[in-house]
C-alpha cells in the first residue's frame, strides 16, 4: 500500500472532477493530469476493483464487513495503461458494465467508503493531483483548490458510451444503455452516504456540445484562473 504524503498535505493542489456516469471524467482527468504533470486518481477504478474481487469470491452485495475488509487489503498496482489486482492485468475487467453495476451497488455501504479513504488521499502527492469520481470535492479531497461538477446530457453520454464500446468491438444497444445510465445515476445520487452531487462550491461544466480538446481547455483555463486568484489575494 502506497504511504500517504504527510508533510504538508494542502501545500499540494488538488483538482476535482465529479460527476454522472460516461460524462468523461476519467478522459479529461488524465488529459488535465498529463497536461500539468499532476498525478491522476480515478476513484471509480478503486470501487470497481472492490467489485471484481468481490464478485470472484462470490461475495454478497449486502456482506458489508466482507466487502470492507476486501477494500482495505487490495492488493493493486496503477500502472499508466493499465491496473493490476493481485498481479494480473484487470485493466479491460474493471471497465466491464458488470463490474460498474455491481461497484454502484455496493458503493452504499458506510465501512466499504471509509476503508477506501485513505487509500485515496494517498495519491496526494508534489507537484498535485487530479482526482475523478463522485465524491472527490465534498468528501475525499474537501480543501481541493478546484472543483468541477462535470456532466452532460443522459443522451449524449448514452452516446459516447456506446461509440466506446462498440470501438472496442463490444456489441451494445442505445436504449438499454440509456436506461443502465438512468439507474446508475438514480443509485449514485440517491445513496444516504457521499452521494453524486453539486456541491455548492464545485464549477458546473456542461460537456454536452463540447468536444474532448475544448473540455480539457476549459479545465486548464479554470485552473489557471483559479491560480491567479490566489497569487492575487496572497
Ligand atoms: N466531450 C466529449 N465529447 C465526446 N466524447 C467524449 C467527451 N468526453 C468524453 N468522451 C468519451 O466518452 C466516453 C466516456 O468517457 P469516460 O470513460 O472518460 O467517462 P467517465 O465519466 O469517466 O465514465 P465512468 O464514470 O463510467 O467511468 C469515452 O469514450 C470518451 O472518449
Ligand atoms: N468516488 C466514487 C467513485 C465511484 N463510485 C462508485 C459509483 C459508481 O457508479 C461506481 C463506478 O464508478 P465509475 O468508474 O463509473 O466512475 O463506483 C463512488 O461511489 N464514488
Amino acid at each position: 500500500m502506497q504511504v500517504p504524503y504527510k508533510m504538508n498535505d494542502s501545500a499540494v493542489p488538488v483538482i476535482t472532477l465529479d460527476g454522472p456516469s460516461a460524462s468523461g471524467k476519467g478522459t479529461i482527468a488524465r488529459l488535465a493530469s498529463q497536461a500539468l504533470g499532476f498525478h491522476y486518481l480515478d476513484s471509480g477504478a478503486l470501487y470497481r476493483l472492490v467489485a471484481l474481487a468481490a464478485m470472484q469470491a462470490n461475495v454478497d452485495a449486502h456482506d458489508e464487513q466482507r466487502l470492507a475488509d476486501i477494500a482495505l487489503h487490495l492488493d493493486v498496482v496503477f500502472s499508466d495503461t493499465s491496473v493490476w489486482l493481485d498481479g494480473k492485468n484487470v485493466g479491460d475487467e474493471i471497465r466491464a458494465e458488470s463490474c460498474g453495476e455491481f461497484a454502484s451497488r455496493i458503493a452504499h455501504l458506510p465501512a466499504l467508503r471509509a476503508g477506501l479513504l485513505d487509500r485515496q488521499r494517498a495519491f496526494r502527492k508534489p507537484p498535485g493531483l487530479v482526482a475523478d469520481g463522485r465524491d472527490m470535492g465534498s468528501v475525499v479531497f474537501p480543501d481541493a483548490v478546484l472543483k468541477i461538477y462535470l456532466t452532460a446530457s443522459t443522451e449524449e453520454r448514452a452516446h459516447r458510451r456506446y461509440k466506446q464500446l462498440m470501438d472496442k468491438g463490444i456489441s451494445a444497444n442505445i436504449e438499454n444503455l440509456l436506461q443502465a445510465l438512468r439507474e446508475r445515476d438514480e443509485r449514485d445520487s440517491n445513496r444516504a452516504l457521499s452521494p453524486l452531487q453539486r456541491s455548492g462550491d464545485a464549477k458546473l461544466l456542461d460537456t454536452t456540445c463540447l468536444t474532448i480538446e475544448q473540455v480539457v481547455d476549459k479545465v486548464l483555463e479554470m485552473y489557471a484562473e483559479t491560480r491567479d486568484k490566489a497569487s492575487g489575494d496572497a
